[in-house]
């Protein structure tokens, strides 16, 4: 397989606007959902990425890699790597255009291994918007925001309405929302019980 880089975004876009709540550059974010795999602090195994916006269309992640998450004996697993940097990707689409949005496409590329106890840094970049559909990418270095490069990644989001939500989860979950919308950083919408 090739490694040559094809074009990104693969398709002409306009450069994305950060929506004029978008937070302030050095605001820590909040876990989106308590039960986020990503980012939930009540998700016990998950990743507990924390989020930080950066300058421009940027926003800083990271996360340590922990026992419950090896694939081989002291080594993070690919695809919870992958899980680590949609949630970052899918924070920075979230927070700089205030929209919500699912990935449709997510590309890894794994560069070294990462081990257990290894603080992964993401640094994710919105790419460019064409329509409904975000292009966005990010770089994990290992162990401090200028270490060597781990994992790179790639994405399509797209824009959906509230909508999705609502239609596809399950209905307990969002009865439990409706009935504590703490769980959730933003209140987008309202669920009758
Ligand atoms: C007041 C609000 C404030 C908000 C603030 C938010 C802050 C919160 C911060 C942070 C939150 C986020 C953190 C979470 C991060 C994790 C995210 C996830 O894990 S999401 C779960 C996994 N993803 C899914 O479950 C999607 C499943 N797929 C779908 O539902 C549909 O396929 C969907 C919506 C993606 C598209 O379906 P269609 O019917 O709406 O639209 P169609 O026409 O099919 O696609 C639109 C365009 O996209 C292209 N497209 C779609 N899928 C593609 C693909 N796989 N590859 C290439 N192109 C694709 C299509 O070709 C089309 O392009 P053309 O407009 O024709 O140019």
């Amino acid at each position: 397989m090739s490694r040559a880089p094809e074009p990104w975004p693969p398709v002409e876009t306009d450069l994305p606007q950060r929506h004029a709540d978008a937070p302030d550059p050095g605001t820590d974010l909040p876990p989106h959902y308590a039960h986020c795999f990503g980012c939930g602090d009540q998700a016990e195994d998950g990743l507990h990425l924390r989020a930080t916006v950066g300058e421009g269309h940027t926003i800083l992640s990271q996360f340590t890699v922990t026992e419950a998450h090896q694939g081989a004996p002291g080594l993070a697993h690919g695809g919870l790597l992958a899980c680590a940097f949609d949630e970052a990707l899918g924070t920075t689409v979230g927070n700089l255009l205030r929209s919500p949005a699912v990935t449709a496409k997510l590309e890894t590329s794994f560069l070294r291994p990462v081990p257990v106890g290894t603080t992964l840094f993401i640094d994710a970049h919105l790419d460019g918007i064409a329509g409904r559909k975000i292009y966005v990418s990010a770089d994990g270095r290992l162990d401090a925001p200028d270490g060597p490069i781990a994992v790179r990644a790639r994405a399509l989001f797209v824009l959906v309405d509230l909508s999705h939500f609502v239609t596809h989860g399950r209905k307990e979950d969002l009865v439990a929302v409706a009935k504590d919308p703490s769980l959730l950083s933003h209140r987008p919408f309202e669920i009758n019980p």
